[in-house]
């Protein structure tokens, strides 16, 4: 894992679910083979823990610790590099896990915009990421925008202003929003440095053609082999085959979202594609009922022979 500087972060990242047991406790023995999946059967070299997919919102700083500290661990030597989401809704906890990131050698940290008292400006917003990077100078520090969630109506271009005199060690936005027009304006005002991360898997394209370095996202789990396929067919210039490829994975998610596609399915999924035991999801996200995973499992098997 690469410090400051050292190393852009480009491709796909996988938003990783977090292992649980049937009992509901953090499964830890099963981030080794996870990591294995990932890179052997998906060729993915970048994580996201503890990210939205992972649950974090309900996890312990505890939990926290425990799992960014195996993630690191079993990645060593093995992925480019884990970023480890930070973000909670107070921000001693935040500074907590931002310090614990850096001792564990995670190669950046990202934080969403705390979402129960919100921050009504991007002055506000940015203080709040500044008082959490300050405390791991180190680390590549990327602000995670995901605005359908947070609630948080700032535009993502407006949090990037003048933010590295701020945050130094600010590398770049994870962009989980369909805002295109935010998005477009976040690009154009980046350094060649930063790292502009697309969010919405199934819009990738979309975030690839105004300038997208790269994505985060919760399918790459199943599918980053085919997403790698459409990004290559993108940089070469294929643009029906990278379009052949977005419409199989918005194929497979419209399925999914008439059948009530959210993260306990999405989990379910990943389950049944990778054979990982990764457990249920912990409430308030309920288990999905076995049948109707395995009938998106069908239809992925369909649409990605
Ligand atoms: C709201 C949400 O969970 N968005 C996902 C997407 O990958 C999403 O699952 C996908 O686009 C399907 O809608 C990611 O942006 C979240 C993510 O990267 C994370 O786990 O932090």
């Amino acid at each position: 894992m690469a410090p400051v500087d050292d190393n852009k972060l480009t491709g796909l990242v996988a938003a990783t679910f977090t292992p649980l047991t049937s009992q509901g406790e953090i499964n830890l023995m099963e981030i080794g083979p996870y990591i294995d999946y990932l890179i052997e059967k998906q060729g993915i070299k970048n994580i996201f823990v503890n990210g939205t997919t992972g649950e974090s919102v309900s996890l312990s700083v505890a939990e926290r610790k425990s799992l960014a500290n195996e993630w690191c661990l079993k990645a060593r030597g093995k992925m480019d590099q884990v970023i480890v989401h930070v973000g909670c809704m107070s921000l001693k906890d935040s500074q907590e896990l931002a310090r614990h990131a850096a001792q564990i050698g995670a190669s950046g940290i990202a934080v969403i915009a705390p979402s129960f008292f919100k921050p009504s400006t991007a002055e506000v917003l940015r203080t709040f990421l500044q008082e959490i990077a300050a405390v791991a100078p180190t680390l590549p520090f990327y602000y995670y925008h995901l605005p359908a969630v947070t609630d948080v109506k700032v535009p993502a271009r407006e949090v990037l202003q003048n933010i590295e005199k701020l945050i130094p060690s600010f590398r770049g936005v994870k962009f989980s929003g369909s805002d295109l027009l935010d998005f477009g304006q976040c690009v154009s005002c980046s350094p060649p440095h930063w790292s502009l991360l697309y969010g919405v898997d199934e819009q990738l394209l979309a975030g690839l053609v105004l300038g997208a370095h790269g994505a985060v996202g919760s399918t790459y789990n199943y599918l980053g082999c085919h997403i790698n396929n459409l990004i290559s067919a993108f940089n070469r210039g294929d643009l029906i085959q990278a379009r052949s490829i977005q419409f199989q994975l918005q194929e497979l998610l419209s399925y999914a979202i008439k059948l009530g596609f959210d993260l306990g399915v999405n989990k379910q999924l990943m389950i049944e594609v990778s054979g990982l035991s990764l457990g249920p999801p912990r409430l308030p996200v309920r288990p999905c009922p076995h049948s109707y995973a395995k009938e998106i499992a069908h239809k992925y098997h369909t649409i990605f022979l």
